[in-house]
């Protein structure tokens, strides 16, 4: 079994997550444009700004790749990058000439975007929101026989009545309205069996920007670094890439169905700090993107001990907490563990991500989400709070839509069983197709996928032959690039190479949502199967016996 690799291999795989070319040193400006004009001096003025849109004397642009941060040209986000770019220009020569390509539509199997992909909104959310959002609704007698439930009904104006001056058009507290949070921290409680408070939640535009705030507090230099599993969702070297720190990998291993050993963890965390590297948080995503994997217990205890023991910050992204496809498994939060350990806020700082776009609930482009910071002290609190008042505040349909999720209808509530008829069937159709996908794509030569536990996305292995390796080589693409671009192109599927997520070198992967609606799954497996066969049969230079198949 493969455990640990090699430091070289390590870093290889590190590198291949940030951009190919890493950008020259910026040229010095030209004297002239950096000389600051004199306020009394309007004429001068005018000449300094018509320098600035123009070119420069010199004929280059005021702003090139040379001059802009360096930083921004240094990571790479797979989940929206060549092959996405070049699926939209497939769609758009789709429309204008629907047979040219030999396929109808594009399958958009690269992100967890739910809706885009047919999922129907959640009504007691929406209509919770849209009453919040229009309240002279609340006031009209149609209201009780346009919407299904009262309690829809009855839920907006309690909410409304949580936001000073009723105004989902105002600015809100910084970290998201106050009644809100309590609502949240409730349903935390309510979910862990342990205390929650609503000072302790940032109400967020979607996890994403409180990774950002987490990243901006923790990364001082590139000194300090972040232990991060490969593969990771990417938004996590992204970010750390943003903010000039170190990206520390540790390896995920994919034999035990991508299990995360403390034994490794410990490994990477000396090997960084033997390079002067400051390991300041570990970042473990529960259940796992792309790897779909869902951490037991015990797995969980051992590694809070492990963040507590080497003094690093847990960020626990558990945004696919209700994405959970197996009997034997269930998600528990970092903090939950930690508690039952006995250890407090005084012991490990801790911060919990959650978010409207995942779950049952799928509401990617509401913007909405939050994040529980536990175990810091008041002053840097108190920083936190500073940085999140920068962006003033998130907006206030993602703020009510965090505190339905955590508080949806209850039984004994009049929509109780309509809700739960959705949410379970939208949560029983995911886990069939990621049963009906991982077979598929189990049963064909050359391809060998972990289960889905959770989360939204399978991540099969591609044993490529040597032939197409080269083929990929030649076409100056990473091989599993090679394969995603000639899917695309014969079958219009869209998916991810796993180079896009760092992976174990000499390994080839794709991530696939399992999100496409249910009566398209059989199109896309006979699509998929087809073209994966011609493709095989291109490239076979083993005999069909040799090559490996379903795990
Ligand atoms: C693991 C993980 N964390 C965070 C996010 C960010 O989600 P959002 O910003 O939409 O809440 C995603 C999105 O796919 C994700 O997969």
């Amino acid at each position: 079994m493969r455990r640990f690799l090699t430091d070289r291999a390590r870093r290889a795989v590190a590198a291949s997550l940030r951009g190919a070319t890493r950008p020259a040193a910026p040229s010095p400006a030209p004297a002239a444009a950096l000389s600051r004009p004199s306020p009394s001096a309007p004429s001068a003025m005018a000449a300094y700004m018509a320098r600035a849109m123009s070119t420069s004397a010199a004929g280059t642009p005021p702003v090139s790749l040379d001059t802009i941060n360096p930083k921004v040209l240094e990571f790479k986000y797979a989940v929206r990058g060549e092959i996405v770019t070049h699926a939209q220009n497939l769609e758009q020569e789709l429309h204008k000439n629907p047979e040219s390509l030999p396929f109808d539509e594009i399958l958009y199997c690269n992100i967890g975007n739910p809706h885009s992909l047919g999922q129907q909104p959640v009504t007691f959310f929406r209509e919770v929101l849209s009453l919040c959002d229009h309240p002279a609704l609340l006031d009209k007698s149609e209201t009780h026989a346009l919407y299904s439930s009262s309690d829809a009904i009855e839920r907006a104006w309690q909410i409304l009545e949580k936001i000073p001056g009723r105004a989902t058009g105002a600015y809100s507290h910084s970290q998201g309205v106050k009644g809100l949070r309590d609502e949240i921290a409730a349903g935390i409680a309510a979910r862990d069996g342990f205390h929650a408070s609503g000072d302790n939640i940032f109400l967020t535009d979607g996890a994403s920007p409180a990774v950002h705030m987490m990243m901006q507090l923790l990364i001082r230099s590139e000194k300090d670094g972040i232990l991060c599993p490969l593969p990771q969702y990417p938004l996590y070297s992204a970010s750390i890439a943003l903010h000039g720190g170190s990206f520390v990998p540790y390896f995920l291993d994919e034999e035990t169905g991508w299990g995360l050993e403390v034994d490794e963890l410990k490994k990477q965390v000396d090997e960084a700090r033997s390079k002067g590297i400051t390991v300041r948080a570990l970042v473990v995503i529960n259940p796992g993107n792309p790897t779909g994997q869902v951490l037991a217990e015990e797995n969980q205890k051992k590694i809070v001990e492990f963040c507590k023991n080497e003094g690093l910050v847990l960020l626990a992204d558990e945004v696919y907490q209700e994405n959970i496809y197996v009997e034997d498994k269930q998600f528990h939060s970092f903090k939950k563990i930690a508690r039952s350990m006995g250890y407090t806020d005084d012991d490990l700082p801790l911060v919990s991500f959650q978010s409207v776009s995942k779950g049952y609930y799928g509401e990617c482009g509401k913007r909405g989400g939050y994040m529980e910071v536990t175990g810091f002290n008041a002053d840097v609190r108190e920083q936190i709070y500073k940085v999140a008042s920068v962006n003033l505040c998130s907006n206030i349909s993602g703020q009510i839509l965090s505190s339905l999720i955590m508080n949806p209808p209850k039984v004994g509530d009049e929509s109780y069983e309509s809700f739960m008829v959705e949410r379970d069937g939208i949560i029983s159709s995911l886990a069939r197709r990621a049963k009906a996908l991982e077979e598929a794509f189990n049963s064909l030569e050359g391809i060998t996928c972990n289960k889905a536990e959770g989360a939204m996305y399978l991540f099969p292995r591609l044993h490529l032959p040597q032939k197409a390796i080269g083929a990929a080589q030649a076409a100056g693409a990473a091989p599993d690039a090679y394969y995603a671009l000639r899917l695309l192109q014969a079958t219009g599927i869209v998916v991810v190479p796993g180079s896009g997520f760092g992976q174990a070198p000499g390994t080839y992967h794709f991530r696939c949502t399992i999100l496409p609606q249910e009566d398209k799954i059989p199109a896309i497996i006979s699509r998929f199967k087809e073209f994966h066969e011609k493709f095989m049969d291109e490239f076979r230079d083993v005999s069909r016996d040799e090559a490996p198949t379903g795990a």
